[in-house]
């Protein structure tokens, strides 16, 4: 079976892949980067009164017209505690920012415009127009106005002003479930005490890492020895849990004990695709059991990484509805690039920014999909189509960002 292109195979997945529809009411605090489902209008009119906005005196600016015109104080307005009465001609309220203005009042003269005299007495030192210092009733919305509307991604704008306008909660839709299950016999969790052939069971950190920042819940079901019985233990924990993504780790390639892909079609799985044209990642596999969707990641941690930055991390954002991952950047190539065969490279690489601002990005010479501390120490993926002529350092060369570079 001949390999499928990157692209063809991420439109795939992405094609049958359809966007959450269901929706939980959570609070304001746990809403952020959360994705609306209903329009959200304000429940008041803000500001509810006419308010102050600068610490003075509330003032009838007729009054003021001219300097040196002497008023009497005759009380006070603060934020939360108004002034009762109404401002005669020739008298004037002491007035904080916030806080209503005085049936009567106008305008606001600065405290800074005013001279205190001994007796309450002020006089003014500027003059002031009508409306001047004064916030009016329903300056920044009103009751009723729809401010927030379904398919805006909460962030502190937002839900600063979902507060304002009196919502302690919001509808957004659910977040998807990504079921972790990191398959292998060799396998213990950090932390433990190793015990012969034995390695530590690595990529179900940065898999969850990455689907966590893509907008997902994650349910991990640990680790599972390459057993066909062990193995379909966890898919059932995973399709009772109402995963809309299960993510197998390991055992996607054509071993004896890579036992992911059977055992998924014993339990019902169509298979949509197995094998990309890519380097790491080439045994990705990805099917359906219902309506979950199967991403089958090979064990190798580095091409478990970049299957979920290409296929993954796509495939959450179109469930969560959220934007898709705009992770590429044009750059320069900082080393020679050799010409690349029928499948798509990934090649690990330091970036720096130059003075000018370009990205230049400086390849790992010797590299392979199980070395983890090269992918830690990676800026970027330089991508390498296939059948892509050898690039001399200088060349321009796309790259997927993998963190921002300062
Ligand atoms: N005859 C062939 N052999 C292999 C092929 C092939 O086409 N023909 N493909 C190779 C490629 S490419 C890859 S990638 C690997 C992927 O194999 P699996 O998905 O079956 O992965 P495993 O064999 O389970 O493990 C590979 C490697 O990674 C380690 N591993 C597994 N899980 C984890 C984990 N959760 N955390 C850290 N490390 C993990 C595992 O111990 C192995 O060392 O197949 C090639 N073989
Ligand atoms: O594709 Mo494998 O992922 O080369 O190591």
């Amino acid at each position: 079976m001949a390999l499928l292109p990157v692209v063809d195979a991420v439109a795939r997945l992405l094609n049958a892949a359809k966007p959450i529809d269901a929706t939980q009411t959570v609070p304001l605090m746990s809403a952020n980067q959360r994705v609306l489902a209903t329009e959200v209008a304000a429940r008041l009119t803000q500001p509810p009164f006419d308010a102050s906005a600068m610490d003075g005196y509330a003032v009838r600016s007729a009054d003021v017209a001219s300097i040196g015109t002497r008023l009497s104080v005759i009380g006070e307005s603060a934020a939360g505690k108004g002034f009762a009465g109404e401002i005669q001609p020739g008298e004037a309220v002491r007035i904080f920012t916030g806080a209503p203005v005085p049936a009567g009042a106008d305008a606001v003269l600065l405290q800074e415009d005013a001279t205190l005299h001994p007796g309450g007495v002020i006089e003014n030192t500027f003059s002031v127009a009508s409306g001047r210092h004064i916030r009016p009733r329903g300056q920044d919305f009103s009751q009723g106005e729809f401010i927030l509307h379904a398919g805006d991604i909460l962030d502190p704008g937002r839900l600063m002003v979902a507060a304002a306008m009196n919502h302690p909660e919001v509808t957004v839709y659910r977040k998807p479930l990504v079921a972790l299950i990191a398959t292998g016999s060799e396998l213990v969790p950090p932390g433990a005490v190793l015990g012969e052939h034995q390695i530590v069971a690595s990529n179900t950190f940065a898999i969850a890492a990455l689907a966590q920042s893509a907008g997902a819940d994650v349910l991990d079901l640990g680790i599972v020895p390459d057993d066909t019985a062990a193995i379909s233990a966890a898919v059932r924990a995973a399709t009772d849990a109402k995963a809309d993504v299960i993510v197998t780790l390991g055992g996607a390639s054509v071993g004896d004990h890579d036992l992911v892909q059977s055992t998924l079609k014993g339990l019902g799985m169509v298979l949509d695709f197995w094998r990309i044209a890519m380097r790491p990642g080439k045994p990705l596999m990805v099917g359906s059991l219902g309506d979950t969707h199967v991403l089958g990641l090979p064990g190798n941690p580095v091409s478990s990484m970049v299957c979920a930055l290409l296929f993954l991390e796509p495939l959450i954002a179109k469930l969560a509805r959220l934007p898709q991952p705009a992770r590429e950047r044009s750059a320069v190539t900082g080393t020679n690039l050799a010409a690349n065969d029928h499948r798509q490279d990934y090649l690990r690489a330091r970036v720096i920014r130059r003075a000018d601002g370009t990205l230049e990005a400086h390849s790992y010479g010797k590299q392979d999909s199980s070395q983890m501390k090269i992918f830690a120490n990676s800026d970027a993926l330089i991508v390498r189509p296939p059948g892509a002529a050898a690039l001399p350092a200088g060349s321009a060369c796309p790259i997927l960002l993998l963190r921002d570079i300062v």
